[in-house]
């Protein structure tokens, strides 16, 4: 075997003794490796055999060490071979050079390419490959590894590989809308049999008796010769080299054989593409330069390479994000002027000594952030992220007290009326002894009203106002608004923050998301904004435990919570539908509110509360539950921001399987929200599927909303989560937010210290004039933001 191939098995060995998957001695298996070593390779380098046989001999005596000296020489082991590969890898950069063709423009459109023209320019367009540039971004989606070339009969199942065989039979059949195409191929020794689903084309391509070269992942079947799904075929014309080929995803009208052809034509192209990371970057971080990685991410000499060039690749869309967000920013600061605020604290510290408990850490730490980017010069940009029930309200109305004593005026706006009458209220009881001012804008007010709060907030009466969507409509003027609060920034868009800020000049921004999100998210998505967490809640609260119920012993639930009502301890129910539907067999608040108010609990006060009641009505709702005049509370999801009842102890959630993982969290967090011992109770139905019954195993096992964020990014991915696609979030073409996360930290701290040496990016034009290209839409949001 080739050097790369007897390394990458070594890695392979070595992994699986380090992960425990194998126990026996690992000095036999490495000396066959050896013994099947094709030495030619070697001769050209002295020291790459020298460095081969250090390696080996490292490892002669770890069968006889114990576990941990054996693990520390596998780590090592692994170490070493990766320093064989990076040496490797230089030499093959001089080859590179032979590969690459003409020079062209990234810019030139596709019909013009080489071994293009107008007929397959069009098919090309359909892939969405409209120039050269985009030909060369244009990533393959696997690769063909034909430098072993295995008999049918040692193939290893679930492993991709290339054989040879010859065409026995095939044959096509049609069945209910699908086209199965089936072929047998024999290589003397062993049969293998081929299947396509409705991949018709490959049936021109085959032709019995013909020799084929043959590669894909085979899979054992019960009876008869192995299988291999929609596998890569080509026929055999003269001698097959021993090489790697990439596979990329095709329309129809063009042959794998030809897109390879068209790509390495124009490979050329990469001779005229500037690093965009330093090459003292690249050196330090063992990453390729760019020429290097665009060509070896398309023909690739070793698996190894391939590893390299996406890494290399990844961490350059990354760098190049991660430096346009700081320019950026850097630009605001210039050309923007904040107010520069005057606060002494007095007051806010005032409003902490009248609390009946003290910050916590964090709080105390999130505040001090806020007050030193207010006093800044450069308006203030922020993220609040704190779990449910953490205290950032609070942390934002000391804000509002700040600022109000640096002589501007405050908006805190919520997403919901229910929640802003919430907010309102426990404001002006916290703020009126002060002095402050406190007014409420909704759209639920009386015309008359709404007006009086407006009239006030141009003249300057109101200090603090705290409002839903109305506060950002027409007509709504401050007299020198300074600080705008935005609560729950999933449910407001960039723009909705936009209108916000420009109503007053230069304002200081402070966004609050309850539903924490994963800190690789949080540098692409808030990219733009600094980052405060919360992450301590407030002393003696413990975790809401978490149970999944079978609907059987409902009767036991009823009977604990009785006991938790005895208590004057409040209880939630969650239900996913107001009221009965004919096309779904679910629960719905309705009904379970008459039988909850009628049959279970008669005498305590059940209220029901859903999105079609007006807005005044579900405050009264709400009041009486605080009021504890009711103590049970049935309702759909409009609960499930923000709401907070310290007496509540108890949250049902009936059907949580049609919830999302950070709604699920959200509604758990309603209750827990003082030091009395709390519990969310999801209820199962028989009919829920092991999926979805794992899924909720997991959210149960977890407490913490970074957790649940975790949990939530791991399952569904970074584009579902949260529906953050529709929030601005970049895409990235080749760079996996959390596969490689650990990439874009180092890129995020590599691009902030070029931002450091180079603020203008003076002696790095061509990483300058990419920026600007590829982020001038992004950019724009950021300023904006
Ligand atoms: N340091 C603290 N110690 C004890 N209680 C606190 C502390 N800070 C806030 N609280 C109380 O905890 C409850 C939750 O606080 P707050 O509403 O500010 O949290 P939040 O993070 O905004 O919650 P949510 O995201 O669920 O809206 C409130 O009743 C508040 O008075």
């Amino acid at each position: 075997m080739l050097l790369e191939q007897f390394l990458e098995e070594c890695e392979r060995l070595l992994e699986a003794h380090l992960s425990g998957k194998r126990e026996d001695n690992v000095l036999p298996e490495l000396k066959r490796f050896l013994s099947l070593l094709d030495r030619s390779e070697l001769s050209h380098f002295s020291s790459l055999g020298e460095y081969l046989s250090k390696f080996i001999s490292y490892l002669s005596r770890i069968d006889e060490f114990p576990h941990d000296r054996k693990v520390k020489r596998l780590k090592n082991g692994l170490e070493m071979i990766a320093k064989l590969r990076n040496f490797f890898l230089l030499h093959n950069s001089e080859e590179i050079e032979s590969l690459l063709g003409r020079p062209v423009s990234p810019s030139t459109p596709i019909k013009y390419a080489y071994s293009v023209g107008e007929a397959r320019s069009k098919i090309l367009k359909r892939m969405d490959i409209e120039t050269i540039g985009d030909l060369i971004q244009y990533f393959p989606r696997d690769y063909e590894d034909r430098r072993i070339i295995m008999p049918i009969s040692s193939i290893v199942p679930d492993r991709k590989v290339s054989v040879k065989g010859r065409l026995l039979n095939f044959s096509a059949k049609k069945a209910s809308g699908y086209t199965i195409i089936s072929a047998v191929v024999s290589d003397g020794f062993g049969q293998l049999l081929l299947k396509w689903f409705n991949q018709d084309y490959i049936i021109q391509k085959l032709r019995r008796d013909r020799e084929y070269l043959i590669h894909g992942l085979a899979k054992e079947t019960p009876f008869g010769p192995m299988e291999m799904n929609s596998p890569e075929i080509e026929e055999i014309q003269g001698e097959v080299p021993r090489e790697i080929l990439p596979v990329y995803s095709l329309t129809s009208g063009i042959s794998m054989k030809m897109m390879r052809k068209i790509v390495k034509r124009n490979l050329g192209l990469v001779r005229s593409l500037d690093d965009l990371v330093p090459s003292s970057i690249t050196t330090e971080r063992g990453l390729l330069p760019r020429k290097h990685a665009f060509t070896a991410i398309h023909f690739p000499k070793s698996l190894y390479e391939i590893r390299k060039a996406r890494e290399s690749l990844a961490y350059e869309e990354f760098f190049l994000f991660e430096t346009t967000i700081l320019f950026r920013k850097r630009q605001i600061r210039k050309e923007y002027q904040g107010l520069q605020k005057e606060i002494s604290g007095v007051l806010s510290k005032r409003l902490i000594e009248s609390l009946p408990f003290e910050l916590t850490k964090d709080q105390v730490t999130a505040f001090e952030e806020i007050r030193d980017d207010m006093r800044a010069a450069s308006p203030m940009n922020r993220l609040l992220q704190g779990d449910v029930g953490s205290g950032k309200t609070l942390v934002a109305e000391l804000a509002m007290v700040d600022n109000y004593e640096a002589g501007y005026q405050s908006a805190l706006m919520v997403p919901t009326s229910v929640l802003a009458m919430q907010h309102y209220e426990k404001i002006k009881r916290e703020l009126s002894p002060i002095g402050i001012e406190t007014g409420l804008l909704t759209g639920s007010l009386k015309k008359n009203e709404q007006d009086f709060v407006r009239m006030r907030l141009k003249k300057g009466e109101i200090d603090v106002v705290v409002g839903t969507h109305a506060l950002i409509q027409d007509g709504v003027e401050f007299k020198n608004l300074g600080l705008v609060v935005v609560d729950e920034q999933h449910r407001f868009g960039v723009k909705q923050r936009e209108t916000l800020t420009t109503k007053g000049k230069l304002l200081d921004s402070l966004v609050m998301t309850a539903t924490p999100i994963p800190r690789t998210l949080a540098l692409t998505v808030y990219g733009d904004l600094d980052i405060s967490t919360i992450l301590t809640l407030p002393k003696g609260r413990s975790p809401v435990r978490t149970i999944i119920l079978a609907r059987k012993r409902l009767k036991d639930l009823y009977s604990y919570i009785s006991d938790e009502l005895k208590m004057g301890h409040q209880a939630f129910f969650i239900y996913p539908l107001i009221e009965e539907s004919e096309q779904v067999d679910l629960k719905n608040a309705t009904d379970e509110a008459t039988k909850l108010r009628e049959e279970v609990f008669p005498g305590v006060g059940v209220e029901l509360l859903h999105g079609r009641l007006n807005d005044n009505e579900k405050q009264e709702i709400m009041q009486r539950f605080r009021s504890r005049q009711s103590m049970i509370l049935v309702s759909t999801t409009v609960v499930e921001v923000g709401i907070d009842i310290p007496t509540a102890t108890v949250m049902v959630i009936e059907h949580p399987e049609r919830f999302g993982m950070a709604q699920l969290h959200q509604l758990r967090g309603r209750v827990g929200r003082s030091n009395l011992k709390s519990i969310c109770v999801m209820v199962m139905n028989k009919a829920i599927s092991d999926d979805a019954l794992s899924r909720l195993r997991e959210f149960a096992s977890t407490s913490s909303g970074f957790d649940v964020a975790e949990l939530d990014l791991r399952l569904r991915g970074p584009g579902e989560f949260l529906g953050l696609r529709q929030h601005g979030m970049p895409q990235f073409l080749i760079g996996d937010i959390v596969n490689d996360r650990d990439l874009l930290f180092k890129a995020r701290e590599d691009a902030k210290q070029l931002m450091e040496e180079d603020p203008e990016l003076l002696e790095h034009g061509a990483l300058r004039i990419e920026m600007e290209r590829v982020y001038s839409e992004r950019a724009r949001l950021i300023e904006v933001g």
